[in-house]
């Protein structure tokens, strides 16, 4: 008997369960959609583009919309030869200024053997770079710069390219931008004349509701998985618990591929409601050790404090007892400690990441009210995730705990 042998019975084509798979088909946001085509209109029609915010909650389609919408556009403007429409994207991730978006972009419309140095530039040198290869690429061209946030406050790139047709720096080129954020706070921050020029046509993106996200997963479903893979009852579950959860689509898909990883490991012929409970609580393990590593130093640092308590099984526990144990630790580590107060700050982050559990206590007769905390994962979880903390000196009972859990 062979150690592998192709799956027969659930995964048809697994790669349509990816994060990376795009959809030929967009189900569920019609209105946005709908919205989306307006906005894009003047394209089609040979007019200068309409600039286009796209906001919403992660995995709720922003990306997959843009994608799909845009490719449409493109193959229907070649009917018309008066519009010669090219489409750029960037991911602004780690781009925290208008400069360096301004350099990745001419390199993304440069060749790769012609590309910039990141640095070195004065910025307006680097816009007029950027003018030059949009006027080279001519035509209509549209930036979609996906997770724009990350500009921060330097945004003056986002004034300037929708600008510089009308102030002369362009000729040849009609330029539009879409950017495309989930950072709600981000375009209350814009500056006043960045929201008016970026912010023309907004589209926000709701979180999908379970009627949404069981038409998206059985969509998909119908090629990713065979025909009698899924129990009854199996999609609906993946899609209620993702709508109460996040209302993420991204959610949804990973539950389900989830539950057929645990279907498939099981020899099992489909899908049953009991794979998608488990699958939840791994998915949320492993988000929860991700949000764990994640951490800043002194959420770090706060962690192993708590954790030194709960091995000495002192915990529940209060922030006085916490502090003085992170204080001996920062030192140990060569950190600066913080002050009770801002360190306090960090146990309740990790309160709101699913780590800790935190109750509030009244205080007898004397009045005033502390907050308990407690581990609210599996210890075991915490352990694991601590090792792999390369900025802390661990005390010896939590390295102790670890040697025990590798041997
Ligand atoms: N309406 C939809 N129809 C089909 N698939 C969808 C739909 N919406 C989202 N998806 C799928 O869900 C996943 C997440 O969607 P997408 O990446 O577009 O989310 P997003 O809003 O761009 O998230 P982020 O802000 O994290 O980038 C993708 O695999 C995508 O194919």
């Amino acid at each position: 008997m062979a150690t592998f042998t192709r799956d027969t019975e659930i995964f048809r084509d697994e790669d349509m369960l990816r994060e990376d798979y795009q959809p030929d088909s967009i189900a569920g946001r019609e209105a946005v959609l709908d919205a989306y085509k307006t906005a894009l209109q003047p394209v089609v029609n040979g007019a200068q583009p309409r600039n286009v915010f796209l906001y919403g909650k992660t995995g709720v389609g922003k990306t997959a919309v843009s994608r799909y919408l845009l490719d449409e556009l493109q193959q229907d403007t070649m009917r018309y030869d008066d519009v010669d429409l090219s489409v750029f994207w960037l991911n602004c991730t780690n781009l925290s200024s208008s400069y360096q978006v301004a350099v990745n972009l001419v390199n993304t419309l440069r060749s790769v053997d012609d590309q910039i140095s990141t640095t070195g530039y004065p910025q307006q040198r680097v816009f007029d770079l950027l003018y030059e290869e949009l006027d080279t690429v001519g035509g209509t061209v549209l930036l979609v710069l996906d997770e724009i946030d990350h500009i921060g406050t330097d945004d003056e790139i986002l004034y300037e390219i929708p600008r510089a047709r009308s102030n002369g720096y362009l000729t040849d080129v009609k330029p539009g931008v879409i950017g495309i954020s989930n950072d709600f706070g981000f375009r209350e921050s814009l500056s006043p004349k960045v929201k008016d020029t970026l912010c023309e046509e907004e589209i926000h993106f709701s979180p999908y509701n379970a009627v949404e996200l069981e038409e998206i997963l059985h969509r998909r479903a119908e090629e990713a998985l065979y025909d009698d893979a899924t129990g009854s009852g199996v999609i609906s579950l993946c899609a209620a618990t993702a709508a109460q959860d996040t209302g993420s689509a991204r959610q949804a898909l990973d539950l389900l591929y989830k539950a057929g990883e645990i279907a498939r490991a099981g020899d099992q012929s489909r899908i049953a409601e009991s794979d998608v409970y488990e699958a939840r609580n791994k998915l949320e393990q492993s988000q929860i050790e991700q949000g764990m590593r994640e951490l800043t130093k002194h959420g770090h640092l706060a962690l192993v404090a708590t954790l030194q308590l709960a091995l000495e099984e002192e915990t529940p526990t209060r922030v006085r007892e916490i502090f003085p144990r992170y204080r001996a630790i920062a030192r140990h580590s060569d950190v600066d400690p913080l002050v009770r107060r801002r360190m306090h700050d960090h146990l309740a982050d990790l309160a709101m990441l699913g780590i800790l559990d935190r109750h509030g206590r009244n205080e007898g007769r004397s009045g005033g009210q502390y907050y308990e905390y407690q581990f609210s994962v599996d210890l075991d979880l915490v352990i694991d995730a601590v090792d792999d903390f390369e900025n802390v000196t661990l005390p010896r009972t939590v390295a102790r705990s670890i040697r025990a859990r590798n041997r």
